[in-house]
């Protein structure tokens, strides 16, 4: 069995008398690569706030057999799950390999991590390979690519052996081949561990999901393959008539070139 699953019940989360996620069902298998998709305001990265303590919720959250709900943000993060956010957030100033290094913590000094060290940790080298940055180890990551700089970013939860990536929108404002790139990466990734990507680039969606949840006004609206979502007519009237957001079986060529 690959990762770890996740299970939510009942999902509620309130701001100031605004449900913004209301009662929502979520199972996410092992070695899942599910695409979370719906309008803006939909409630995808509130769902994930809540998942990672980041924001209260009522109901159930369960991973690797702990519940999450109630649990401070440090401690969900030791059941082993990780998130990206919208922005990437990594170390300018420090190389790549200095991110990683300080990513995995391990217990090293800080002058230890960041002295130019041949003796690269195993979990290190890999990550480098799995996210194609080990011939930029050097370089600051200020001076990354943006696709590049997700990548790393990645590479951040998989030294910390995240077992469940929750990642928000990490393909906005990548080129094509970095998206293409970042599919495959995120393939590969979900081979040994659960990927939940929230995303509103359909093609990228049609591309690489393994399942699809879609979320509409804080609830569940329809989940299963690509082709089951596509076909379900609830989720082509969500979509219907939003310019910047068609619907996942319209035929268009992407809907996030930047
Ligand atoms: N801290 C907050 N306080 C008040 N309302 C909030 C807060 N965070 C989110 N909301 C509201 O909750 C709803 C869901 O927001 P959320 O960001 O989860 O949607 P989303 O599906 O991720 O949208 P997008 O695709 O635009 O990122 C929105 O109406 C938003 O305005």
């Amino acid at each position: 069995m690959n990762g770890e699953g996740l299970t939510v019940r009942d999902l509620r989360v309130t701001f100031d008398g605004f449900t913004a996620v209301d009662g929502v069902d979520l199972d996410i298998h092992p070695g899942d690569l599910r695409f979370l998709i719906g309008p803006n305001g939909a409630g995808k990265t509130t769902l994930v706030d809540a998942v990672t303590g980041l924001v209260k919720a009522t109901g159930s959250a369960r991973f690797a057999g702990q519940e999450l709900l109630g649990r401070p943000v440090q401690k969900i993060a030791r059941t082993g799950i990780g998130r990206t956010f919208q922005t990437a957030t990594v170390f300018e100033e420090l190389t790549v390999l200095q991110n990683l290094d300080i990513a995995a913590g391990a217990g090293r000094g800080v002058w230890t991590m960041l002295r130019r060290r041949k003796d690269v940790p195993e979990p290190v080298e890999k990550a480098l390979e799995t996210i194609g940055l080990s011939a930029l180890r050097d370089r600051p990551a200020g001076v990354l690519a943006h696709g590049q700089k997700q990548w790393l970013e990645i590479g951040m939860l998989l030294v910390q052996d995240v077992r469940l990536l929750l990642l928000d929108e990490p393909v906005a404002g990548m080129s094509h081949d970095e998206r293409q790139a970042t599919g495959e990466l995120l393939q590969r990734i979900s081979e040994e561990r659960t990927v939940v990507v929230i995303e509103h680039d359909m093609d990228f969606m049609r591309s690489f999901a393994r399942s699809v949840s879609v979320l509409h006004s804080g609830r569940m609206l329809s989940e299963g393959t690509v082709a089951e979502v596509q076909a379900d007519a609830r989720v082509q009237e969500v979509y219907l008539g939003r310019a910047t957001e068609p619907a996942p079986s319209a035929p268009v060529a992407s809907t996030q070139e930047a």
